[in-house]
């Protein structure tokens, strides 16, 4: 369980910002897991600001909906460079689905964060090939935490962390749920 780290703000006088990165297969649980701590940052009294890709309109135009129908409201973005003004004056920026977003994500999750915010960012690491996805290698790179976290091969029943795609589809971004893809083992998705 990710606890929140404490960082001790009355030495500098400053706020310190930082960097979390929730990655794994599609039904991992990263959007669950964002949830959680969006959930309780706000518990905390801290500003929330939260952004998706638009092109992410699989379950609603605006919210970030789980597999399990867990939800709360975000702010569609084309460029991820909309974040940085929008972010105005708040304490966590969530973001999810980031693999969907240019790489200029990778600067804009660094400039909020020095600019003393919190970033939790979820992601696919990998896409239906098993190839990193997007910004997500470059995400890690910068955070200061990273969290993967598995689904369950839906084949045998153990720890999966490849998303299989059910359909003869070959293009990287192809939007879909358990129509489309399934969460499989390593020994599952090469067989
Ligand atoms: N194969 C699976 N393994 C684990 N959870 C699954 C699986 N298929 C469906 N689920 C559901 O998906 C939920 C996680 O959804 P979500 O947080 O949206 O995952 P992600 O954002 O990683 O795709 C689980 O709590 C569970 O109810
Ligand atoms: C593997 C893979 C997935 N996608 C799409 C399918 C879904 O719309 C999202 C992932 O959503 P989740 O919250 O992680 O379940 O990404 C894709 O476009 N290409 C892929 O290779
Ligand atoms: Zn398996």
């Amino acid at each position: 369980m990710f606890i929140e780290p404490y960082h001790n703000q009355q030495q500098t006088g400053q706020r310190t910002g930082w960097i979390e990165v929730i990655c794994g297969s599609m039904f991992s649980g990263k959007t669950e897991e964002l949830i959680r701590r969006l959930n309780r940052a706000r518990i905390a009294k801290q500003d929330v600001k939260i952004f998706k890709p638009a092109v992410d309109t699989r379950y609603h135009h605006e919210d970030i909906v789980s597999h399990n129908a867990s939800s709360i409201s975000s702010i569609p973005l084309k460029d991820p460079a909309e974040m940085l003004s929008l972010a105005g004056n708040c304490d966590v920026v969530g973001i999810d689905e980031a693999q969907f977003f240019q790489e200029s994500v990778v600067e804009v999750a660094n400039r909020l964060a020095d600019a003393g915010k919190r970033v939790i960012v979820a992601g696919l690491d990998m896409d239906f090939q098993g190839k990193p996805f997007g910004p997500m290698p470059s995400l890690m790179s910068i955070a200061e935490y990273i969290t993967k976290v598995h689904a369950v091969c839906v084949v045998c029943g153990d720890v999966a962390n490849y998303s299989y795609r059910k359909i003869p589809a070959q293009n990287q971004v192809l939007l879909g749920e358990t129509d489309s893809y399934e969460a499989r083992c390593r020994k599952c998705f090469h067989t």
